[in-house]
């Protein structure tokens, strides 16, 4: 088991509602919107996340991405959104978080021409690996990555996961990945919940979100 990631996460008892579009860097000081705020599909991407209220636990507003993943259109409008953003930035790899950041970061990495890397929850993944454990809204957890997944020291990595709460789970990945070598770019993530967004201490690295949940 690898060292506890030193980046703070916040514990939780309870979360946002439903979503509101965003499109821009949280966690850190924006220096301007981006164009993507103004942009009509985020609000299609917000419309389409269910929230379902106290799951897996009470007090816990659940933010829902299958009702997105039933809507074709609107789910490439999440992926091309992000396409859009890290196309053209050299990134060399993206990492998945499992289990929803795998529905999001393969289609991504093929558009932008990256390998993609599965960080994986423990005891999936054969051979070596590293591991950091982290602390989550409802519980505690672990990523593992494969050794040799980072194959040159200062890769270019992007993080892709689903929904960025307390931050906890990116922070364990940019651990992860930075003690293989890797340059992690960015965290982006189609929801943020912003009752934690002034909260999030991920080694400097900033999160960006498409669409916020609302409290
Ligand atoms: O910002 P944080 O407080 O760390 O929380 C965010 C994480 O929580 C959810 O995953 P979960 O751990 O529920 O696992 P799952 O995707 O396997 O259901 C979500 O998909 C993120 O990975
Ligand atoms: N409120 C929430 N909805 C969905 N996934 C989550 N992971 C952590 N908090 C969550």
């Amino acid at each position: 088991m690898g060292e506890e990631a030193s980046c703070d996460a916040v514990s939780l008892t309870e979360a946002g509602t439903n979503a509101k579009p965003v499109g821009k860097e949280v966690g850190r000081e924006p220096a301007a919107a981006p164009a993507a705020a103004a942009d009509p599909r985020l609000q299609g991407i917000s419309d389409a996340i269910r929230v379902v209220p106290h799951f897996p636990k009470q007090g816990i507003m659940f933010n829902d991405i299958t009702t997105l993943l039933l809507r074709p259109r609107v789910f490439k409008d999440a992926v091309d959104l992000f396409v859009e953003r890290y196309r053209g930035m050299g990134i060399d790899a993206v990492a998945g978080i499992e289990a929803r950041g795998f529905v999001f970061g393969p289609a991504i990495a093929l558009a932008i021409g990256a390998k993609f890397i599965p960080l994986r929850k423990p005891r999936k993944l054969p051979g070596e690996v590293i591991s950091e454990k982290y602390v989550l809204e409802y519980g505690t957890d672990c990523l593992e990555m494969r050794v040799g997944a980072i194959e040159r020291s200062g890769e270019r990595v992007l993080v892709i996961d689903d929904l960025v709460a307390t931050g906890g789970t990116l922070c364990a990945a940019i651990r992860l990945l930075e003690r293989a070598g890797a340059d992690v770019v960015e965290c982006a993530c189609v929801i943020g919940l912003p009752k934690f967004k002034d909260l999030y201490k991920l080694n400097g690295k900033p999160v960006y979100v498409l669409v916020e949940s609302r409290e």
